[in-house]
């Protein structure tokens, strides 16, 4: 059997599918469900690592190593491949090649770098600011000399829609792919004629972004194929579901002094451990070492 390197098994899927869907997995466990679930690609969420891991705000306060730790987590549970958001690649040229190398050895199969500024925010906020074109292509320039798997999938975003336009965007981000970018992360994009011009303009493949209570519609991806967009990335959906259940059991509890209102939406024992393979866990012990 020949080990396919990560970035390999993310290509193979964005050609497979399309689009091919992206879903956002803030840890080992609920990357397994969505293996299981049938999905093909996966996300590490900048502001999941954030929010879910440090219980801070996405602006650029986590480092490399907070993020390849959930890389490796994640990466150690499931075979799919994994797609990472690598920020503003955390500093200048070497800076961004240790994120590409330190990302590859902890398994991810690629990461997409923007062109904030590195005092950065949630990309569907207002007052964002935006490198320089030749900045941003500095960083991917530095990204794809740093490869240490020749398939490390480089993906470059833009912010620069919302203060430079649809045109400066699409020329930044063809300005992007020049340098060697392999796909393009359009950030908070409005509408599907805008996602049309990007995928027009560009010869690699467009990621739409569809992230909830954002600048973005909740297109479905018939309609994002349509306009020739390949990835769908849902960075968040399963995270912020799962908070909002997990606040809603620990307001059960602390009103009614019991959790029996709130089991009916709680995943079993038994599901959990389907999920886990926790049955195969046990049987090996039951093969290794004899019974006392
Ligand atoms: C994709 C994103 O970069 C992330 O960190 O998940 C965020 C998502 C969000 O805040 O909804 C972003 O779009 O900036
Ligand atoms: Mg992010």
């Amino acid at each position: 059997m020949t080990i396919r390197s990560a970035g390999a098994q993310f290509r193979q899927a964005i050609k497979a599918n399309q689009p091919l869907q992206v879903v956002g997995t803030i840890n080992a466990y609920t990357a397994m469900m969505a293996e299981r679930v049938g999905h093909q690609a996966l996300y590490l969420s900048g502001a999941g690592v954030a929010n879910a891991s440090f219980g801070l705000p996405d602006l650029g306060m986590t480092s490399l190593n907070d993020v390849c730790e959930d890389i490796r987590r994640i990466t150690g549970a499931t075979d799919l491949p994994l797609l990472v958001d690598a920020d503003t690649g955390w500093g200048g040229a070497f800076n961004i090649a240790r994120t590409v190398t330190e990302m590859t050895r902890a398994g991810a199969a690629g990461f997409h770098i923007e062109d904030q500024v590195a005092q950065k925010r949630c990309g569907h906020r207002p007052n964002k600011e935006i490198v320089s074109q030749g900045e941003m292509v500095d960083r991917v320039k530095a990204a794809v000399d740093a490869r240490i798997d020749p398939e490390f999938f480089i993906m470059a975003r833009t912010d620069a829609l919302q203060q430079e336009g649809l045109e400066a965007a699409i020329e930044r981000a063809q300005a992007c792919v020049d340098a060697g970018a392999d796909g393009i992360f359009a950030e908070a994009v409005h509408t599907l004629e805008q996602y049309q011009a990007f995928s027009d303009a560009l010869e690699v493949p467009v990621l739409a972004n569809i992230t909830e209570f954002g600048a973005t519609p909740l297109f479905n991806k018939d309609e994002l194929a349509q306009v020739g967009v390949e990835l769908v990335l849902y960075p968040l959906s399963a995270f912020r579901a799962m908070n909002k259940a997990a606040l809603n059991v620990y307001q059960n509890i602390l009103a009614q002094g019991d959790q029996k209102a709130v089991v009916e939406q709680m995943q079993t024992r038994a599901e959990l451990y389907d999920f886990l393979n926790y049955h195969a866990f046990e049987d090996k012990l039951d093969q290794l070492f004899t019974k006392k």
